[in-house]
């Protein structure tokens, strides 16, 4: 009788036996198409807790009533970069299982927040661009339009737009203009002379660094002193903690034969823990969106995570008087200066005379 766990007896049945495959590939997404997602999570405050204590989001007021209360909530919301990153990863299973990476985020909304623990989500999809790559013929560039929704009430918390390289199943032909177009442009950097710190974080300071570099050849810009280096809970734990099934951040296996070598930090995680660092040095009052997101390079176990923080303008419009609305460049880096991931966030941050 055959022993199918012999070891040569079960790397020949390896070899014969087909792969019941997760996930979809480049050529299953058409434009148009509506992905309904079947996982969803309750957003509970265990889950809420432990993403922003890993990613260094302390700001009392998810955490404590009374500074909640002070901020205009109920209770402790749910953090929007939780919020976000629990609705991305819901859609993993259906959308980026397959592999491929996260390259950027635009539209990033929350017209439903504040949202409270308890909040049950449902996700939904819809594929708005399908793109030949045309420097990696084995990838797919697709972007898909995402809504996190409340199960109950079917209200929209969370809307992106997001961007991956998605795996082919036939490799195409390209150009290679992609590559070619990248190194013929001409990075000559343009920096400003001078590079202005705010003296605080409230409205503000943002609003006097801005009057003082508008006089000079200057920038508002800076780096946060934190930094967070990347370990098996950040890589691994808090993507799947979201539903996250993306093999980059837990498949030792799959990935040492792949661009990065290893696992990978979910960007989400990236970017939460930056936005983190930056939130420390100002007195958010309250998170309004993202644009232009994009992940430069790998971020793996042992990397350190900083933040660099640019301030693009700053307007008096917020929804409460107690605030104005400012809007970053913010670039998260490693220890090796390299940028990992950049995007502009827009928030509303507490006037000092309040
Ligand atoms: C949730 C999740 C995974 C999931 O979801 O399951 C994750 O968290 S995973 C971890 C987070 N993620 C990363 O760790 C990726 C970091 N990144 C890189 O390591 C490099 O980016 C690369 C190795 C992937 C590629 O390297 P690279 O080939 O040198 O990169 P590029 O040439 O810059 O980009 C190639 C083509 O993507 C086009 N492109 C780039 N960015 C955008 C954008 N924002 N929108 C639209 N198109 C874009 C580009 O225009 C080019 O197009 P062409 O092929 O046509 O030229």
């Amino acid at each position: 009788m055959t022993d199918w766990t012999d070891p040569d007896t079960f790397a020949q049945a390896l070899e014969h036996v087909e792969t019941k495959e997760k996930g979809n590939c480049f050529e299953d997404f058409e434009e148009g198409d509506v992905i309904e997602h079947d996982p969803g999570l309750t957003l509970t405050q265990f889950g809420n807790e432990q993403w922003m204590g890993q990613t260094l989001n302390h700001d009392p007021a998810y955490w404590r009533s009374d500074a909640a209360e002070a901020r205009g909530f109920e209770e402790p919301p749910v953090h929007p970069d939780y919020l976000t990153a629990a609705t991305l990863g819901i859609t993993v299973e259906d959308l980026s299982e397959k592999g491929g990476y996260f390259l950027g985020r635009t539209d990033v909304r929350f017209p439903g927040t504040p949202v409270y623990t308890g909040t049950e989500l449902h996700v939904e999809s819809e594929v708005v661009n399908t793109a030949t790559s045309s420097s990696r013929p084995e990838y797919g560039i697709v972007s898909w339009r995402t809504r996190g929704k409340d199960a109950e009430t079917g209200e929209v918390l969370c809307s992106y737009e997001r961007t991956n390289m998605i795996p082919r199943r036939d490799p195409v032909a390209t150009d290679g203009s992609g590559a070619a177009a990248a190194e013929e442009e001409d990075d000559k950097p343009d920096l400003p002379e001078v590079f202005i710190t705010p003296d605080g974080g409230y409205f503000e300071d943002f609003v006097a660094a801005l009057e003082e570099a508008d006089s000079e050849n200057a920038a508002v810009a800076y780096r946060h002193e934190r930094g967070r280096t990347q370990d098996d809970v950040t890589v691994a734990q808090l993507p799947l903690s979201t539903l996250n099934t993306a093999k980059q951040h837990h498949n030792v296996d799959v990935m040492s034969d792949s661009p990065s070598g290893d696992i990978v930090t979910y960007g989400d995680v990236t970017r939460s823990t930056a936005l983190g660092h930056a939130r420390s040095d100002e007195q958010t009052w309250r998170e309004v969106g993202f644009d232009d997101e994009s992940f430069h390079t790998f971020v793996a176990v042992g990397d350190t995570v900083y933040a660099f923080t640019r301030v693009l303008s700053a307007e008096d419009d917020a929804s409460s008087e107690q605030a104005g609305t400012v809007t970053f460049e913010h670039i998260a880096f490693n220890q090796d200066d390299e940028p990992v991931y950049s995007g502009t966030r827009t928030a509303e941050i507490q006037k000092r005379s309040n």
